[in-house]
């Protein structure tokens, strides 16, 4: 094993890397503990709760929940609450079931501290498949950095969940994951999503404003989403629209490299001006940021990944008509 679950300070547990650790790493590779289908939501998780063996129920109680900020707690309660009322009155209407689904406050508190796991721990896998959202037993126990070095992505074929060393990892670091989708948000944003949703203050380097470091990411940032500001608001009415889109999606891979962020935000975003440049005529260009967001999909998402296979294909066809 790549790596050990430890005391990480005040963050909890976290996942350490027992020995160094190479960019592109697949550092764990894990199938969901529970999962449910993106329609199903309070009645996914719940139900999916009840078909968990007794080891794997305890699992999933033994993982850190957030109740989330008062907004999200009150609107949690009425989830939980709306699910036990539905559930009363399916037992009344099939008497035979009547006794376990009766509804009480320890019935309840269950459910919300069940709710606030997932909540706090799952994982939306995209890509349309059957599972929308999972909880991964040792994934859960990776902390949060605007900054990470290492990705998550679900592999739809393997029904895995796998984490991938997005750059060199030392022996007895942290590995760590981006919780937010990465949007280029400024620190503020980021930290009242974080706090909120999770319950805590982020001490990246993005998020210390105290150093140049973070001050001039922040800055960074805040240009990136001006610019994004007016390009949206010019966008219809111009008419080189695309060549627009391209120098501004350009940008934000810049802003991204800056940063030091090179996960699939960053591959697809090169595949996206690859698939412009090839719209606007220019062959050579979309090859090459093809190839560099293939680069990229390699240490991410690992060779075997569909992604990376649609990658090469899209490389295979653009040389073909070269
Ligand atoms: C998915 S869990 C991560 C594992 C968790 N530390 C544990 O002990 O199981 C998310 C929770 O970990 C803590 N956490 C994650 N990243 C953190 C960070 N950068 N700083 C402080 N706490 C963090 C927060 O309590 C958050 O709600």
């Amino acid at each position: 094993m790549k790596y050990e679950i430890r005391q990480a300070g005040v963050k909890g547990l976290g996942l350490f890397a027992k020995s160094p650790i190479a960019r592109g790493t697949r550092i764990l590779s894990e199938r969901p503990l529970l999962a449910i289908r993106q329609d199903q939501e309070v009645d996914g998780i719940f139900s999916a709760t009840k078909s968990l063996t007794q080891n794997d129920r305890k699992a999933l109680l033994d993982l850190s929940g957030h109740s989330g900020g008062q907004s999200l707690e009150f609107a949690r309660w009425m989830q939980v609450v709306w699910w036990n009322v539905k559930s009363l009155v399916r037992s009344v209407r099939h008497p035979s079931t009547f006794t376990s689904s009766i509804p009480s406050p320890r019935s309840m508190r269950e459910h919300m501290t069940i709710f606030n796991v997932f909540r706090s721990n799952s994982f939306d896998l995209g890509g349309g498949g059957s599972i929308q959202q999972a909880v991964f037993d040792n994934v859960a126990r990776i902390n949060h950095s605007c900054l990470p070095n290492a990705q998550g992505n679900f592999h739809s074929t393997l029904g895995r969940f796998n984490v991938h060393a997005l750059r060199d990892i030392k022996s007895g670091e942290e590995v760590t994951l981006n919780y937010l989708p990465e949007l280029g948000s400024l620190a503020a944003s980021r930290g009242s999503k974080l706090q909120e949703g999770y319950g805590f203050d982020c001490d990246c380097p993005a998020c210390d404003l105290t150093t140049a470091r973070g001050k001039a990411g922040e800055e960074r940032r805040a240009e990136e989403r001006k610019r994004i500001k007016e390009f949206a608001a010019t966008v219809e009415k111009n008419a080189e629209g695309m060549d627009a889109e391209l120098r501004m999606t350009k940008r934000f891979i810049k802003l991204f490299e800056a940063e030091g962020i090179t996960g699939r935000e960053v591959a697809s975003m090169y595949f996206e001006v690859a698939k412009l440049n090839v719209k606007l005529g220019r062959h050579d260009e979309a090859l090459r940021c093809a190839e560099k967001g293939l680069e990229l999909d390699q240490y991410c998402i690992g060779f075997d990944h569909p992604t990376y296979e649609n990658g090469v294909e899209f490389i295979t066809a653009l040389k073909s008509k070269a």
